[in-house]
């Protein structure tokens, strides 16, 4: 474990995605940034054989928050004004990469399908036998999820990561949010404000057939 574990809790962390839903149905950017930020300094926190993963995450969370600081960061203030603002605009690629790359659209895409894997995986992790392997609901979510978006290499690469995964007591108490079961309740606690950020997005992605954006 590297250092730096101990110095925060993870509860903060998904905290951040209670506060993501607007009065209004709407996904907030910023506490959504906020929360992958936070999941980000844990995954560091794993070892470095994570640290190409979390180099893709931070490469994407940067792009959206530079929109963020940009003149126009009142279009990206949640993800529907920003679905709105670059559709109406002609900003989304939405056959192949060309005049724009790295849109808000595709960026925030890229996380929202990782986000349906954190789901999956931390209700693996909150519903497991005690001293199941975190690697096992590691890889299984991610084969049932993620990786249907991700080439060989990826895949490849990640299953190798998945095994420096501790077991899942130890991995409970790296959250830091106290004992084993608290950090269970937490997750009890979490798991559906982060299930509605996903539902909202996916139907809001789905009406605008936004689905598979490359
Ligand atoms: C706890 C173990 C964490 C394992 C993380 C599982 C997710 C594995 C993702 C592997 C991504 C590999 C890096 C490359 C990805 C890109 O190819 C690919 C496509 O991008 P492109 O269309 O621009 O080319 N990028 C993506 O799919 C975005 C991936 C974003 C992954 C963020 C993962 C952060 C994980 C934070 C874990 C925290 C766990 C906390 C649990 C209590």
């Amino acid at each position: 474990m590297a250092a730096g574990a101990e110095t925060f809790s993870l509860r903060e962390v998904l905290v951040a995605f209670t506060a993501c839903v607007s009065e209004q149905r709407e996904v907030r950017v910023d506490p959504y940034l906020a929360g992958w930020k936070g999941l980000v300094r844990f995954l560091n926190c794993l070892g470095t054989i994570f640290s190409f993963i979390s180099k893709d995450a931070v490469t994407k969370i940067e792009i959206i928050e530079n929109y963020r600081n940009s003149d126009q960061r009142e279009n990206y203030l949640t993800v529907q004004s920003m679905v709105e603002y670059e559709l109406a605009n002609g900003l989304v690629d939405l056959q192949k990469r060309s005049k724009h790359p790295d849109s808000g659209c595709r960026t925030f895409l890229r996380l929202h399908r990782a986000l349906h894997w954190l789901q999956m995986f931390l209700e693996g992790l909150r519903t497991g036998e005690d001293n199941s392997k975190t690697s096992v609901i590691c890889s299984e979510t991610y084969n049932a999820s993620l990786a249907n978006y991700h080439p060989w290499i990826i895949r490849k690469a990640a299953g190798v990561a998945f095994c420096a995964l501790p077991t899942r007591n130890t991995f409970l108490e790296t959250m830091n949010v106290g004992t084993a079961e608290e950090a269970v309740a937490m997750l009890g606690d979490a798991l559906p404000y982060i299930c509605e950020v996903y539902k909202i997005t996916e139907e809001l992605y789905a009406q605008h057939k936004l689905l598979d954006l490359p």
